[in-house]
């Protein structure tokens, strides 16, 4: 048979293997019945609401103990997923955990889908979408920024701000029929003409900040994507294996030792980097390293930031000159590396090069320099922009970001559309189109397949 929303259903809510306290979640219709038959030493049926309750899990046939168990009995409709919620708090061993949970479904639940608990939150109308999609982004939430972000998105920041914005196009929209079925004055077109015009105009706003936001919060989930770039030999692994306060990436005195793009995740100054090593940039005749330098200048061309090294003790060389050139549009810090051997460069005619960029002096053999590289990305970072937007609701989700692009260019229409003179009425359509849009990110309107796939992304017993 089928799976139903209505089948009374049942997990381990606790992750798989040994622990302190395993929990076996029960809701539906029937899950106060299904546990009753379990506990000994209680009427389930008989204590209050929001209580938590000791005794034993007996097996009914055999009359076997199964465990000692604590059960917390939480009566729609306060609850996780507003329906009747039984949880069994077992020792965390897995055979007892694993027994009670076959007794559970042996008697009445089925087991139920990833995600399904909150499903039924969403379904049953405690969260919208974004806030049970919020859920999922919590568990997997790696670093402080993007757990505060989703859990803004749980109590419904996003939800509100799409709700408001949502009413304002619906409002205009009525307003805008009041004013077709009506045309009392000469003046009515124009005047809806400019009211959609305003309000198109202000919703646009809003949601290209949204846009904006999601920039930011790709940065806080996947790192702030930072190459470090130069010519061979610079120091360029070294600086990865300081910043990591590992030897992650080999290091030897021979120019061409990185043949491959290294790539890790490192907190500096409280940035989220996700630090690239690559092959130092030159021309060369050996294949495989020629490889290595292709993948670096991709590594360059997809960098939020390029870290660009160059080696003091060297003369400046065409190479280097390439990689300044190349860099240029770049978010970049240059940074003049072996400054404990004598130098051939002069650091006053490099910085007069270099414009805004910053020039840092590093001795990474000394370890000198390197506490100066990590405040001037963190200053970068924090004044582009990114700790201003805190307050901000922040975007981070692939098809919130989708559905936002694409609500934008309906209202883009809308505007193009007033400006050629084009009908009202045929405006409205694509100013119901916004809202529709917007509709899908909180899950005011969605299809079963979306719910199915996005659930389905979930933990068991979540
Ligand atoms: N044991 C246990 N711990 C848990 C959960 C759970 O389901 N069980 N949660 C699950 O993931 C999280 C807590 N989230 C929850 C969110 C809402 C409600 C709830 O009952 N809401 C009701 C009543 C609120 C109230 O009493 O004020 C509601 O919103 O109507 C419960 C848990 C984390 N810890
Ligand atoms: N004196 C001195 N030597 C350094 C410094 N930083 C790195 N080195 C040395 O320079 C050599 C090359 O360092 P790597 O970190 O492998 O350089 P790389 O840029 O990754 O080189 P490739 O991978 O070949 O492109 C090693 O012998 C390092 O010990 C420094 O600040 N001072
Ligand atoms: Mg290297």
């Amino acid at each position: 048979m089928a799976n139903s929303e209505f089948d009374t259903i049942a997990a381990i809510s606790t992750p798989a293997g040994e622990g302190g306290i395993s929990i076996i979640r029960i809701s539906g219709s029937d899950a106060l019945q299904v546990a009753n038959q379990l506990v000994k030493d209680r009427d389930l049926t008989k204590v209050a609401s929001h209580t938590i309750n000791y005794g034993h899990i007996i097996d009914p046939e055999t009359q076997e103990e199964v465990d000692e168990v604590m059960v917390s009995v939480m009566l729609a409709p306060k609850t996780y997923t507003k329906e009747d919620v039984v949880e069994i708090n077992c020792h965390g061993g897995l055979l007892a955990t694993n027994r009670t949970l076959q007794l559970v479904l042996s008697h009445g639940a089925r087991l139920a889908e990833p995600g399904e608990f909150t499903k039924r939150a969403f379904l049953n109308g405690r969260l919208d979408l974004s806030q049970a999609e919020a859920v999922m982004d919590l568990i997997r939430a790696k670093t402080d920024q993007s757990m505060q972000v989703a859990l803004n998105q749980l109590d419904g920041d996003l939800s509100r701000l799409i709700k408001k914005l949502r009413q304002d196009i619906l409002d205009v929209l009525a307003q805008v029929e009041v004013n077709i079925d009506y045309p009392e004055y000469d003046a009515v077109e124009e005047m809806t003409s400019q009211m959609l015009k305003e309000k198109a105009t202000e919703v646009r706003q809003h949601l290209v900040a949204l846009l904006q936001s999601a920039k930011q919060g790709k940065v806080l989930r996947d790192g702030l994507a930072t190459a470090i770039i130069g010519r061979p030999n610079v120091g360029k692994s070294s600086l990865l294996n300081t910043l990591l306060h590992e030897d992650k990436a080999i290091v030897t005195s021979v120019a061409g030792t990185t043949r491959d793009v290294i790539e890790e995740y490192v907190n500096v100054n409280g940035v989220p980097l996700r630090l690239i090593d690559t092959a130092g940039i030159r021309k060369t005749d050996d294949q495989v390293e020629k490889i290595g330098v292709e993948r670096s200048r991709q590594a360059l061309n997809a960098a939020d930031l390029v870290l660009l090294l160059i080696d003091a003790s060297r003369e400046l060389t065409g190479e280097d000159q390439q990689l300044l050139t190349a860099t240029e549009k770049k978010s970049r810090i240059v940074i003049l590396n072996k400054t404990d051997l004598p130098t051939k460069v002069d650091a006053n005619q490099l910085k007069a090069m270099l414009g805004d960029t910053p020039l840092i002096k590093t001795s990474i053999t000394d370890h000198t320099g390197v506490d100066q590289l990590g405040e001037t990305i963190a200053h970068l970072f924090f004044n582009q922009g990114i700790e201003s937007h805190q307050g901000d609701v922040m975007v981070t989700n692939a098809r919130h970001i989708g559905l936002l692009h694409q609500a934008k260019e309906a209202l883009d229409d809308v505007l193009k559309g007033l400006a050629d003179g084009m009908p009202v009425d045929l405006v409205q359509i694509d100013m119901t189109r916004c809202w529709d849009l917007l509709g899908e990110i909180t899950g005011d309107s969605y299809q079963d397949e979306l719910l199915d796939q996005l659930f389905s992304q979930f933990c068991l017993g979540k």
